[in-house]
């Protein structure tokens, strides 16, 4: 058999091929399209609706995707046949292949989606919540974008996948490729030469969108920033527009001494008692370390100070005012207002990496409209990123610091709403050695100014250095609150002996 080139090279001007071809480029795009969005809308009721939905979620996703597209097509295309009222749209047969891939596609992309969401580490989340931000912006500003950016590759590839796929659509006649060649070698029977140049019009357009993808996933990889480090100029130039934040408000009511009251503080996981009845007052401007063996509960302490852990029992009190109590809503309008006055600092850093340093620092400002104006917002960045010494990096991505540099920004993002507490959770324990003193000094800087923080940290040394009291846990109870004189005088009583040996001044009998 005899290949004829002439004829199949004719094929690439013929009209009713490039026009099979717009059908494809149309039905396909549109299809993405809109199982992208409906896709990530049964993705997010699947993970976080209430149990009805998510069980729908579930049965929509497992019935379409064991349903075959073909079968799919054809049922829906003879749908109006059992209501008669569908045929306006299913009639037609681009639309009804429209709504049966769209259906079929929603399912696949929706599993995808919910790769990407699960894939976005929890501490986003809690960094989002801990800056005062409400749950759809949270969604909307700091998931949403990481876990489009996670799932992208593979939502690039159902792209390709729904193309191949609109050579289904031909059983209900629609004049896509496919159809158009079957038309011709039904009259030609130049089957071989037909088909060959159907298989290059598909290869051309998935190459098309594969290089345009490919330009949108470059556009879109931070990874791939190469952000140079300001020089002095350039340095000289961000400082004269950088602004610091008005002085912090009055922290304290007129007669109330108390900056942060915590009241019989119980929280358990199961069964397990994490904390056993924890009293604790802070003053403004004073500074407590709390310290204490591995798993004697400071974490979930300073974790439920600003609400990112509930408690079972006992209450909170800023500056006066209720903010957390037990059995009270999870974010009422009390604990929303309370967590804006509260900057906290975690052990695992949380930037958002897919926004440059000066974004991370501006972000909750320009969510909370505080300041209201952008370049306010953005002056006040700049000097926050000056203050921890980061201003030559401010258009830099997360990933392009050090461990000790990304910390340093996370403070200078916990400071961005200007609270009049600070929480540090072990601050240090995620860096290297050498990178600790950097970030215990700017902790440092914070404390001669003022601010009143609690830190819970395993630097022995910095925490008698810098703390007004040093708090000693033990098995989810506050064994000893003194001083950093107290604790060091070696004639204290037995809590404080016991103190004295889990920081090494003396010796263990
Ligand atoms: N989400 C959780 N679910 C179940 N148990 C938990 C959870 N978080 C903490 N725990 C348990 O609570 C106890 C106290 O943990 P926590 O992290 O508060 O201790 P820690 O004193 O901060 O310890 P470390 O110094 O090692 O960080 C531990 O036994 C831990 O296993």
């Amino acid at each position: 058999m005899i290949f004829d080139w002439t004829y199949f090279f004719s094929l690439f001007s013929m009209r009713s091929f490039w026009q099979a071809c717009v059908t494809v480029v149309e039905l396909s795009v549109l299809s993405w399209l809109i199982s992208l969005v409906l896709g990530f809308v049964l993705a997010n009721s699947r993970q976080s609706g209430p149990w009805w939905l998510r069980a729908l979620s579930k049965v929509y996703i497992w019935l379409f995707r064991s349903v075959p597209l073909l079968v799919l097509v054809v049922f829906i295309y003879n749908l109006p046949q059992m209501l008669p009222s569908t045929g306006v749209v299913l009639g037609n047969a681009f639309f009804a292949g429209l709504v049966a891939t769209v259906t079929a596609e929603t399912a696949y992309m929706a599993e995808i989606h919910r790769g990407g969401l699960i894939s976005v580490d929890k501490g986003q989340h809690e960094a989002g919540r801990a800056l005062g931000i409400r749950f759809l912006g949270v969604q909307r500003l700091i998931v949403i974008p990481q876990a489009f950016r996670i799932a992208l590759p593979s939502l690039i590839n159902e792209f390709i996948t729904i193309v191949k796929q609109t050579s289904l659509i031909s059983v209900i006649s629609l004049p896509e490729l496919l159809m158009t060649g079957q038309r011709l070698y039904a009259e030609n029977f130049l089957v071989m030469e037909t088909l060959a140049a159907v298989a290059v019009y598909y290869v051309l357009i998935v190459s098309g969108f594969t290089l345009l993808f490919q330009l949108f996933e470059r556009k879109m990889d931070v990874q791939a920033s190469r952000t140079e480090t300001l020089d002095e100029v350039a340095l000289a130039g961000l400082r004269q527009v950088a602004h610091p934040i008005p002085a912090r408000r009055q922290a304290a009511r007129p007669g109330e001494p108390v900056a942060l009251k915590l009241t019989n503080i119980h929280k358990s996981y199961g069964r397990h008692q994490v904390l056993k009845g924890v009293n604790l007052a802070l003053a403004p401007g004073e500074v407590v370390s709390i310290i204490g063996p591995s798993g004697s509960g400071k974490t979930t302490l300073i974790r439920s100070v600003n609400g990112l852990e509930s408690v079972d029992q006992g209450e909170i009190v800023l500056f006066g005012e209720d903010f957390i109590s037990a059995g009270n809503p999870r974010v009422s309008s009390a604990m929303q207002k309370g967590i804006r006055r509260i900057g906290m600092v975690f052990q695992g850093f949380n930037l958002f990496p897919h926004y440059t340093l000066l974004e991370n620092v501006m972000l909750a400002p320009r969510y909370h409209h505080q300041p209201p104006d952008r370049a306010r917002n953005r002056a006040q960045a700049l000097h926050l990123l000056d203050k921890v010494g980061l201003l030559a990096h401010a258009g830099k991505y997360p990933h392009q610091l050090s461990g000790g540099q990304q910390q340093r920004v996370a403070i200078a993002r916990a400071l961005a709403l200007s609270p009049d507490i600070m929480l540090f959770d072990e601050p240090t324990s995620a860096l290297d050695p050498e990178l600790v003193g950097e970030v215990l000094k700017v902790i440092q800087n914070l404390a001669n100014e003022g601010m009143t923080m609690l830190i819970v940290t395993h630097e022995m040394e910095f925490a008698m250095a810098i703390s007004h009291r040093v708090v000693f846990m033990e098995q989810g109870n506050i064994l000893a609150d003194a001083t950093p004189q107290a604790i060091s005088r070696p004639s204290s009583g037995q809590s404080l002996s016991r103190v004295r040996q889990f920081i090494g001044l003396e010796g263990i009998n």
